[in-house]
């Protein structure tokens, strides 16, 4: 059946620093690099949301997909330190952390199956991505 997409696009501007209460202070060091230090730095996010439709069903309106991100995503995490996040506690706020947690935080909230991918740029170089697994 045919499906049509949407992506939108949302910004948050948060710190983090690359850690892990798993390792020494060394190898934190050897594995995050700049990124491992303590005075943190910060990133403007950028989320981009998709949600599918099938063409037998009315897409989420985009009204209520900003309002859900705005309340679940952006005032959540628009500066923030994401460390102290408490489903940060003990993951590390890696891009690829982030990206999984955004969907974990939309997806209950979304039709069935319509939230299709999240996207996180995070840097100019930087961008990760979490789909939804395609059906058998
Ligand atoms: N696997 C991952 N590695 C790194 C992540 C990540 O999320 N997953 N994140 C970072 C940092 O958050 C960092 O801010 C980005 O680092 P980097 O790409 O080095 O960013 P710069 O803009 O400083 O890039 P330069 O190439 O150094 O100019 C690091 N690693
Ligand atoms: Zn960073």
């Amino acid at each position: 059946m045919a499906h049509t997409t949407i992506t939108r696009r949302y910004r948050f501007c948060a710190a983090h620093r690359l850690h892990t209460e798993h390792l020494s202070a060394e190898e934190n060091w050897a594995a995050f690099g700049k990124c491992n230090n303590p005075n943190g730095h910060g990133h403007n996010y950028i989320v981009l949301v998709t949600v599918s439709t099938p063409e037998t069903e009315k897409a989420v309106d985009l009204a209520r997909l900003d309002r859900i991100v705005g309340e679940r995503i952006v005032t959540r995490f628009d500066h923030h330190d994401l460390n102290q996040d408490p489903e940060f506690a003990d993951r590390t706020t890696t891009g690829e952390n982030l990206v999984l947690l955004i969907w974990d935080l939309l997806a209950p909230h979304l039709p069935e199956g319509q939230l299709k991918k999240v996207g996180v740029i995070e840097t100019r170089d930087n961008y990760f991505e979490y789909a939804a697994p395609s059906p058998v």
